[in-house]
């Protein structure tokens, strides 16, 4: 491997353009503020929560954490994300996913106000990323992905990208988004029958399956970027894992993302821009 393509340099070079646009928005008496709405305490949430706080907060933006009991009823939800959407000094939200069983998150999304839909989970952010439209946002990871390769200068203008996995969250804005580009994007699932050929005539390979070790050695080959979009827990060694078999595959491709401290990391300063692009929405 000749790049470990880390988040914080990202996060880092991101969050100084941001800092002149808070800073621009301070001078017209505007905070961008975030509303984050958690149900529960799952600790992915609670990770999540604690580093967009502090993000945020370090770029002098504002955070307001609404939590709700785990057994909350689907009207108490609905009433908290209204309450967002009426508050005009609240100019993005952010509900965590996913929702216990009982509640619909389907219709929790769609209660959302687009115009602060800031990890692009209603209707009208899908389309936006769809037709390419700036309606709402795209889903923060799967725009981190896009800014992390832009960052290491990885060119996107024709390459051929493989992305493995179709979830609404990543796999399927990440292939949209990246399409975008002029990237030409073969998007892979459980059901591929030759996932090791789509993967090895890749320029880049974007994994989020949510499976630890879905990329193994005989999936690549020297001279390939790999961005590992997984974050799972590993019991057996008690440490957090991607969906990459990092050990085995580091030492064969030039450029690969670590986990922890990889795309994660730009998540949360791409939901910042968002809050900040809100904002800047509302007083324009
Ligand atoms: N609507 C919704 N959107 C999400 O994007 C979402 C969600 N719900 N629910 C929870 C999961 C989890 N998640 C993380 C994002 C960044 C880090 C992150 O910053 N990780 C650091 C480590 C942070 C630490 O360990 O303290 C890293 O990977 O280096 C972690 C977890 C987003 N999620």
């Amino acid at each position: 491997m000749e790049l470990e393509m880390r988040g914080a340099p990202v996060a880092k070079a991101l969050g100084a353009k941001l800092a002149e646009r808070v800073g621009r928005l301070a001078d017209e008496g505007v905070v961008p503020t975030l509303a984050m709405i958690r149900v529960g305490d799952r600790p992915d949430d609670l990770t999540y929560e604690r580093a967009a706080t502090k993000r945020c907060e370090g770029l002098g933006m504002a955070v307001r954490r609404v939590v709700l009991h785990q057994d909350c009823a689907q009207e108490e939800l609905l009433g908290a994300i209204r309450e967002a959407n009426s508050d005009p000094s609240v100019h993005g939200c952010l509900l965590f996913r996913p929702l216990p069983e009982h509640l619909d998150e389907a219709q929790a999304c769609e209660e959302l106000a687009f115009q602060k839909d800031v990890d692009g989970v209603t209707r009208a952010s899908s389309f936006g990323v769809y037709a390419s439209q700036s309606l709402g946002f795209s889903p923060c990871t799967a725009e981190a992905c896009v800014c992390l390769l832009d960052h290491y200068d990885v060119a996107l203008d024709g390459a051929r990208v493989t992305v493995v996995g179709r979830s609404l969250v990543i796999g399927r804005p990440v292939a949209m988004l990246l399409q975008a580009r002029d990237a030409t994007v073969t998007l892979c699932h459980s059901h591929t029958v030759d996932l090791a050929g789509a993967c090895r005539e890749a320029d880049v390979i974007v994994v989020a399956t949510g499976r630890p070790n879905t990329l193994r050695p005989e999936h690549v080959r020297p001279g390939q970027v790999v961005v590992d979009v997984g974050i799972n827990w590993d019991e057996e060694n008690q440490r957090l894992v991607g969906d990459v078999d990092f050990e085995g595959i580091a030492p064969i491709v030039r450029a690969i993302t670590p986990v922890p401290r990889g795309v994660g990391s730009v998540t949360t300063a791409v939901l910042a821009e968002h809050v900040v692009r809100a904002a800047e929405r509302s007083v324009r």
